[in-house]
């Protein structure tokens, strides 16, 4: 059975509406702070895809109360589990496998070993395996605990201050949850600012928490208050759709209910001054998190300079803005996105190679790319390097592209979205022979 994909341009352009299936980062948050409260959080429209399932399967084995009915999930604390005899399997999710860290170093007599799938054990762990060790953290693993697998004992953390190389949502989370289980405040300074999911769920549910620019204290907290929220629909699967209506002619949608939390709209703030028309009716705030609909028209774009500190809140957008400077006039430069070469796969290295594949002009640098554009994209067969973003990237080419592509191991868009070919065909009446074998 293949997992390719071959999709045809859409003819007419991209149109309708759209509701997105429930944030990913937000999701694993419910199941990381729900893991530490005793009433549990509770979430609709909680994510459908593989990496929050894998972050469920994990709290669960590490003994916290998981119950799921439909689209709905509840965590809440359980019983410490002493040792986990089977491995907690992160799959291919690095923020289920770093946050699992945060959380079980400060759990006393807990013992467990992390791994994950190909992909993610070739994953940089030592950033936050090293802050936890200085909180007394006790943490092996291949390379001195800069790979998974990583043994894991939990013992009692002190507190800190952290200055972090990098902006990094999935670091300041994982020393947030090591705060609240420690015996003094922890600190995190970014050096720009990322998502800041977890200090606006810890906010909502009324946990003490200081924030000033990128720096932010939390304190020890035995028992996290409860709460139940809805999970806004994903800006980075809305990103997808948005990418398409602009570069295919005559598109025009509209995307319902999506996290429009600034820290992530980086991407919306870039097409803008591309000259994107993009239009935002503000809905009412969920669970601390804005909500709006975003109506998309395509239009015609120029290239732009991606500033540095914009990077942290586009960074799984960035190959979208990628394949959209093909389509602008002029040079597009995107540069301090050396982070982007540690996701599932080296996202520099794949859209550089499959966008020349398609006839694009790019220029790859050790931490971004120079694109030149507008370039007609040509069809032919595109590698996904089984990352699911890469495979969704390419899939919204062949909507813009002269011939049909084929995107190889598509079915890895269950990452975090395994609803997007049913999205596809639903926005693009062009797209009528879809051919997708799961
Ligand atoms: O905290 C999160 O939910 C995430 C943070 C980002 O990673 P980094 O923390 O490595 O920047 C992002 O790329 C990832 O998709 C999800
Ligand atoms: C980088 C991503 O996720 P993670 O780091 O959790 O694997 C992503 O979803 O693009």
């Amino acid at each position: 059975m293949s997992n390719d994909v071959r999709i045809r341009p859409a003819e007419g352009g991209l149109k309708g509406r759209l509701t997105l299936p429930g944030d990913k980062s937000i999701s694993h948050r419910v199941g990381f702070f729900g893991a530490l409260s005793s009433e549990g959080i509770t979430a609709e429209n909680f994510s459908s895809g593989a990496d929050c399932a894998s972050t469920l399967r994990c709290l669960e084995l590490a003994g916290c109360l998981v119950e799921r009915i439909g689209d709905k999930v509840r965590v809440r604390r359980g019983m410490n589990p002493g040792e986990i005899k089977a491995p907690l399997d992160a799959g291919n999710s690095g923020t289920t496998a770093r946050l699992l860290c945060g959380l079980l170093a400060g759990t006393p007599g807990v013992f467990a070993v992390i791994t994950g799938d190909e992909s993610l054990r070739k994953r940089p762990m030592g950033r936050v395996v090293s802050p936890l060790r200085t909180l007394g953290a006790r943490i092996d693993g291949p390379g001195g605990g800069a790979y998974l697998p990583l043994s894991i004992r939990g013992g009692c953390l002190s507190g800190g201050t952290f200055e972090l190389p990098m902006a990094s949502a999935q670091v300041k989370t994982a020393l947030i949850l090591a705060g609240l289980n420690a015996h003094g405040s922890v600190t995190v300074v970014e050096p720009a600012k990322s998502r800041d999911h977890s200090e606006r769920l810890l906010r909502h549910i009324g946990v003490p928490l200081r924030q000033e620019d990128n720096r932010i204290t939390v304190y020890p907290c035995s028992d996290l208050p409860g709460c139940s929220i809805r999970v806004p629909g994903d800006f980075s699967s809305a990103a997808f759709w948005i990418t398409g209506a602009l570069i295919v002619p005559g598109s025009d949608i509209v995307l319902e209910n999506v996290g429009i939390n600034p820290t992530r709209t980086g991407f919306l703030e870039c097409l803008k001054k591309m000259g994107a028309s993009i239009e935002i009716e503000e809905k009412e705030s969920a669970g601390g998190e804005p909500v709006g609909n975003i109506r998309v028209r395509y239009s015609e774009l120029e290239g732009i300079e991606v500033e540095k500190d914009a990077i942290p809140t586009m960074i799984d957008e960035l190959p979208l803005l990628a394949l959209i400077a093909t389509q602008a006039h002029g040079v597009t430069k995107i540069t301090h996105a050396e982070e982007l070469r540690v996701k599932e796969s080296d996202r520099i290295s794949s859209m550089a190679k499959g966008l020349r594949a398609l006839g694009a002009d790019v220029e790859e640098l050790e931490d971004g790319f120079f694109i030149t554009g507008p370039t007609p994209l040509g069809g032919g067969c595109v590698e996904s390097s089984k990352d699911h973003r890469i495979a969704m990237t390419f899939s919204i080419a062949a909507l813009a592209a002269q011939d049909e592509i084929i995107v190889k191991d598509a079915q890895c868009v269950g990452i975090s979205y395994p609803e997007f070919f049913d999205h596809l065909s639903m926005l693009s009446e062009g797209v009528k022979d879809l051919e997708y074998k799961r």
